[in-house]
């Protein structure tokens, strides 16, 4: 079936994973390992800085990848998307950019670049299909990441439309596992509570502070899960639109909060901060397109937070 088909025929084709150190691109090495792919290309940010453009142009000159995953980026939580729009705009544009432009003038065959599900409007249908993107207003605390995102769907799609590149993009859901970033105020709702319901436990603590109503619902997806379906669409997809990522399953924040709690061990109360935004209502993917391709999500949500809270146990400094 053509170019699609030789991702998995060639494992030894070098593969550039840009952001393998973090929660995504990491998972995306294991996956490739995993399938004894033999030439897997890194970068750490101190190395090669994605916002240089000589800098990348001169790395895909000399090391020449033929299939590149894009999963270096500016990324946090509601807090830090909202107070840090110029770095959300401006890093993502500048990083994303510089690897598509460089992948294609230096003839890498595929790339996969990643977005997420915030590039829908805040009041898309739900679940939200693919062709809701720019049918309505964005949610204002993510709205300048949603922006860069939605121009890294849009230059895939010109560059296949103009040049033929085979540029594709993927857009997950709200994920979690090993490697992710668990700061107490930047990084995402689930990462934030296991940290803070561990310290709790850890220092007898009668409660644990929550942000906002509990209220909003919220889909997620093991990270392990993602790579599995980010090396599916290298192998199986070479179209225009961008597909969407997600597990079908959501959680209201109370639900998960709970659910965390109850993993971690904590027997405290939780206390509901509402002076902290609560983001958009609900952002439950409609994944059926990646369905239809043959691929499904496998990971429960209690499965995944068993396993990231022993990673998180005996990886992350107490
Ligand atoms: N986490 C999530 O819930 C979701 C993530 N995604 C998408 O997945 C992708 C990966 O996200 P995730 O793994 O969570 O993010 P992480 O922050 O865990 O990892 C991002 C990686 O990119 C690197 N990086 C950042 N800036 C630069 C730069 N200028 N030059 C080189 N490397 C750089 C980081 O290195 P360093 O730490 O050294 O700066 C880090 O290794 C992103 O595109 C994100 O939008 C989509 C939906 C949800
Ligand atoms: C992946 C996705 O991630 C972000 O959007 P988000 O889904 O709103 O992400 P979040 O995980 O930070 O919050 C989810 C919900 O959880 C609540 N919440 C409770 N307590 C904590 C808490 O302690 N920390 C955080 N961060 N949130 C908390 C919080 O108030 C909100 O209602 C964007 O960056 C966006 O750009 C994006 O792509």
């Amino acid at each position: 079936m053509g170019e699609t088909d030789s991702f998995f025929s060639n494992k030894s084709a070098k593969i550039f994973v840009a952001g393998h150190r973090g929660l995504v691109g990491s998972a995306i090495v294991r996956k490739l390992q995993s399938l004894e792919f033999t030439n897997i290309l890194v970068r750490t940010h101190a190395h090669l800085d994605l916002t240089r453009q000589s800098d990348v142009d001169s790395f895909f000159a000399a090391e020449k990848p033929q299939y590149v995953v894009l999963a270096a980026a500016k990324v946090g939580g509601i807090h830090a998307n909202n107070t840090y729009p110029a770095d959300f705009i401006s890093i993502n544009l500048q990083i994303q950019t510089n690897v598509i432009d460089s992948s294609y003038r230096h003839g890498v065959k595929k790339i996969l670049f990643l977005g997420s599900s915030c590039i829908y409007p805040k009041f898309a249908p739900q679940p939200i299909p693919e062709n809701a993107l720019l049918s309505g207003p964005l949610e204002p605390t993510n709205e300048w990441y949603a922006v860069a995102k939605i121009a890294g769907i849009k230059m895939c799609q010109a560059y296949r439309i103009q040049h033929g590149f085979d540029a594709i993009s993927g857009m997950p859901t709200n994920l979690y596992g090993p490697n992710d970033n668990f700061h107490p105020e930047n990084s995402h709702v689930l990462p934030a509570l296991m940290r803070r319901f561990h310290k709790a436990k850890v220092e007898g603590a009668k409660e644990v502070v929550v942000w906002g109503t509990g209220s909003p619902l919220r889909e997620f997806l093991h990270v392990d899960d993602l790579a599995d379906a980010v090396v599916f669409l290298m192998g199986n997809y070479s179209g225009l639109e961008h597909v969407n990522i997600g597990s079908g399953k959501e959680a209201t924040i109370k639900e998960l909060a709970e659910l965390v709690k109850e993993v971690v061990g904590f027997e405290g109360e939780l206390v509901w901060d509402t002076s902290k935004p609560d983001g958009t209502p609900r952002k439950l993917m409609d994944s059926s397109k990646l369905a239809s391709l043959g691929w499904n999500a496998k990971i429960s949500l209690k499965d995944g937070l068993v396993d990231t809270y022993k990673w998180y146990l005996e990886n992350v400094k107490q």
